[in-house]
């Protein structure tokens, strides 16, 4: 020690002042010259020492000011228990300011001699090994699609393979007996009836389908046709029960039509080719078939029926391909088919034949032919059908404004309306010359004029006229006038586990996005481990343990809360986007695949297990880098624990998101929430003030306040033994010794936001009407 005054230890010549009267050497300082002679000492410090301690907490001045001043263990050093010795801190353990007996280096820690802080390897050689498995099973799964497709050009090549076109087409036949099998029963069919069916949404003034009476009968083939926005699909929706009508009622068998009864007896193909882009064809096919056939069918028999159906609908010579690699005709016959395979008593399509060249679009609706002679109900919507295509047909319905101006046989609509005086020739398409007759060209259609028995006539709308040229509409109430539909699909579970190994397969087909997804995270971890860096892993300082507090330097208690306020900013701009196209992007497949049936929560569930692990590989991203730079005290499995429930909280966050919010704006949407979530950590404004405010229950209601606390916590955990971490939490309360509880409330906050968005999901706009 030298420049100490005459007549005192302090190096600042002022009078010491005893910290204690007997020997003591708190744990982690270095008390060489004291004894019981000489107890512990504070020397008032010089200037530039005190000016470091106050200006530098991460650097504090740690040389001793006296002669009996006991110093800190300085970094990269280790006191012993009783303070006499300061060695140096061995090669494989590291030493922190403070330290009395090195912690452990981990087996992949970078720890040379006189280390202050580990440098862990961990999370980057487990990260580089999930990459490259991924990358191989990447790798191994193109491949194998690649040599399917090749084997499937070659056997179309040297096959030729034959339209599924007429009864006595083979493929046709073995697809029928496998469709026979696979609804097992005699009683194939659905027939409806309706009476002043009327729907007027609450918003409007005038009804979409205006009292339309009739019915259809099971095993016919119906067109509903009518000019764009004559109410079609409203319609057709009303009949499928996905929507519920102002007025009217419907019956199906003879029974009362609850929606739930028959939603898995009926197939709906939309406009829209609704299908999964990344799977291949037979991938979409036999989805379906395994959540809609029988669940005491084997797969072996699942697949045998699904290749039946490909053949039949000529898409076995592109079954391996994905959706976004084929033609838009093969989108709508595999569309078509995802209904086709599950056995439908009733199905309803809605323009099947768009998209499709005229010979296939003519061998479709044979193959619905074929079906409806089978029992099936088949109703589409089509607008202009080639005469081929309209002579399959049974019955027409049209609608002109929501009013059905025809109902009945396809051979009675061409003279039907020569006798309400339009003409229409022979030789034209007799589809064509009614849907102009329909048309805006002709205002108004008056209804034939029936007359009394005086001769005088009966002044009469479409809905009367209607009502008493059909026959009288049965509308019975029976015990159980449906096909039975118990054993028809998967059990729950099994529908859960096919929803998640489809979404995994769908990530495996995206790797640009997942590995793009994982980039950010890793970019997230690098950019706070950079920002971190220059803290040398010192990043909190309290007032030493008594009686040794007069030494204590500048406490800081602020940059701990800083990194969870930075964490949860960057892994709410890591993962806020991602969380949203879990749902955002698959609305259309989630309500086609509930309204046939599918399971919603087996769905959702399946969907949630899906993100599982993008969440444990990003937030490893995430952990590997921020770790290795930032070198906090505490472990890396804490650190990935901490930080993988952070994420799985803002996942959650945005998947609500995505259910809420409109697709196109649920990225930024579900990103500015999660950033203004962020910062509701408790750093600022401090979760002191907003005690002081009242208001800590609205801090706690999101995750990031309880992902500080259980980082304040971890971090002040390690420091425990040289610092008041009683005090710091006083000061700034955060309740300390909780960690379990505060994981606990992230992943149950996380939880709750799935439930709400669950809860979205089935009542969103468009899931019930
Ligand atoms: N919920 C609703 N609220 C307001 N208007 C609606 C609603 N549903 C349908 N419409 C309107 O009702 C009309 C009939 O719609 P619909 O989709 O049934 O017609 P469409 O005959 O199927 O038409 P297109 O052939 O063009 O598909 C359209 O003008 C549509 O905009």
């Amino acid at each position: 020690m030298v420049g100490l005054s005459s007549n005192s230890s302090c190096l600042s010549g002022a009078a010491p002042i005893q910290l204690t009267s007997s020997f003591h050497c708190n744990l982690g300082f270095y008390c060489p010259n004291n004894s019981a002679l000489h107890p512990p000492e504070f020397c008032a410090p010089t200037a530039s020492c005190q000016a470091t301690r106050l200006e530098s907490p991460s650097t504090p001045c740690v040389e001793s000011q006296g002669l009996y001043q006991p110093v800190v263990c300085p970094p990269g050093k280790f006191c012993p228990q009783d303070g006499r010795e300061m060695l140096s801190c061995p090669k494989g353990s590291y030493c922190p300011v403070g330290t009395y007996d090195p912690f452990r280096c981990g087996l992949t820690s970078i720890c040379p001699l006189e280390s202050s802080r580990q440098f862990s390897l961990l999370g980057f050689i487990i990260i580089v090994a999930i990459d490259v498995v991924m990358g191989l099973l990447w790798w191994r799964d193109w491949r194998k699609l690649r040599s399917k497709n090749r084997r499937s050009d070659v056997e179309r090549t040297s096959s030729q393979e034959t339209l599924c076109s007429s009864d006595d087409d083979a493929s046709v036949k073995a697809f029928m007996a496998s469709f026979a099998r696979c609804v097992k029963t005699s009683n194939i069919g659905l027939s409806f009836a309706f009476s002043d069916l009327t729907y007027r949404p609450k918003s409007m003034d005038r009804d979409i389908v205006s009292a339309i009476s009739g019915g259809i009968e099971k095993g016919s083939m119906w067109a509903v046709m009518g000019p764009s926005g004559s109410g079609k699909s409203t319609f057709v929706d009303l009949l499928m029960g996905n929507r519920i009508p102002s007025n009217g009622s419907i019956s199906v068998n003879g029974g009362q039509a609850e929606r739930s009864k028959y939603s898995k007896l009926i197939g709906y193909v939309p406009q829209d080719d609704v299908l999964l882009p990344e799977l291949t064809v037979r991938e979409n096919i036999l989805h379906s078939a395994r959540i809609r056939l029988p669940r005491s069918w084997t797969e072996a028999q699942r697949n045998d029926h699904v290749d039946r159906l490909l053949d039949c609908l000529h898409l076995t010579h592109t079954q391996h391909r994905t959706v976004r690699n084929i033609s838009g005709g093969e989108r709508k016959r595999a569309s078509i088919g995802i209904e086709l395979i599950a056995g439908p008593m009733a199905l309803f399509l809605d323009e099947p034949t768009s998209g499709l060249d005229s010979t296939s679009a003519l061998s479709l609706v044979e193959l619905l032919k074929a079906l409806s002679q089978m029992g099936v109900t088949i109703v589409c919507i089509i607008h202009q059908p080639r005469r081929e295509i309209f002579e399959v047909l049974d019955n027409v319905l049209v609608l002109k404004k929501g009013e059905q101006v025809f109902q009945g046989p396809r051979e009675g609509i061409v003279p039907f309306f020569k006798n309400r005086g339009f003409s229409v020739s022979d030789a034209a398409n007799p589809a064509d010359a009614i849907l102009d007759i329909v048309s805006e060209r002709n205002p108004i259609i008056e209804p034939p004029q029936i007359f009394n028995m005086h001769g005088s006539k009966l002044v009469m709308d479409w809905e009367e006229y209607w009502k008493k040229a059909l026959p009288p509409i049965p509308i019975t109430v029976s015990d159980d006038p449906l096909p039975s539909t118990s054993g028809r699909s998967a059990p729950w579970l099994l529908q859960t586990y096919f929803c998640l190994t489809r979404a995994l397969k769908q990530q495996q087909r995206q790797p640009v996005s997942f590995y793009l997804e994982i980039g950010v995270g890793a970019v997230a971890g690098l950019l706070i481990g950079l920002a971190l860096y220059p803290y040398k892993g010192l990043h909190f300082q309290g007032l030493y343990l008594p009686p040794f507090e007069l030494l204590s330097s500048a406490v800081d208690y602020k940059t701990v809360p800083m990194i969870s306020l930075m964490c949860c900013m960057a892994i709410g701009l890591a993962s806020a986007s991602p969380g949203v196209r879990v749902f955002g992007d698959e609305k259309d497949t989630y309500q086609r695949e509930t309204r046939s049936g599918h399971s919603r929560s087996a769905y959702y569930t399946g969907k949630l297990l899906s993100t599982i692990p993008r969440i444990l590989l990003s937030s490893l991203h995430f952990t590997s880098f921020y770790a290795i730079l930032a070198t906090p005290c505490i472990s890396f499995w804490d650190s990935y624990v901490t930080i993988a429930l952070y994420f799985y909280a803002i996942y959650g966050l945005a998947s609500l998101v995505s259910v809420v919010v409109s697709r196109e704006d649920g990225p930024l949407f579900a990103t500015i929430l999660c950033l203004v979530i962020s910062v509701l950590d408790g750093h600022g404004p401090p979760l002191a003030t907003v005690h002081e405010w009242h208001l800590e229950w609205m801090w706690r209601m999101y995750p990031g306040t309880w992902f500080a606390e259980a980082w304040m916590d971890r971090f002040l955990r390690c420091a425990a033994h040289l610092y008041d971490v009683d005090k710091a939490a006083a000061a700034t309360k955060w309740v300390l010794g909780r960690y379990s509880l505060d994981l606990g409330m992230v992943f149950i906050i996380g939880s709750v936001y799935r439930v709400l968005a669950f809860v979205g999901l089935v009542w969103a706009p468009g899931s019930r009407r």
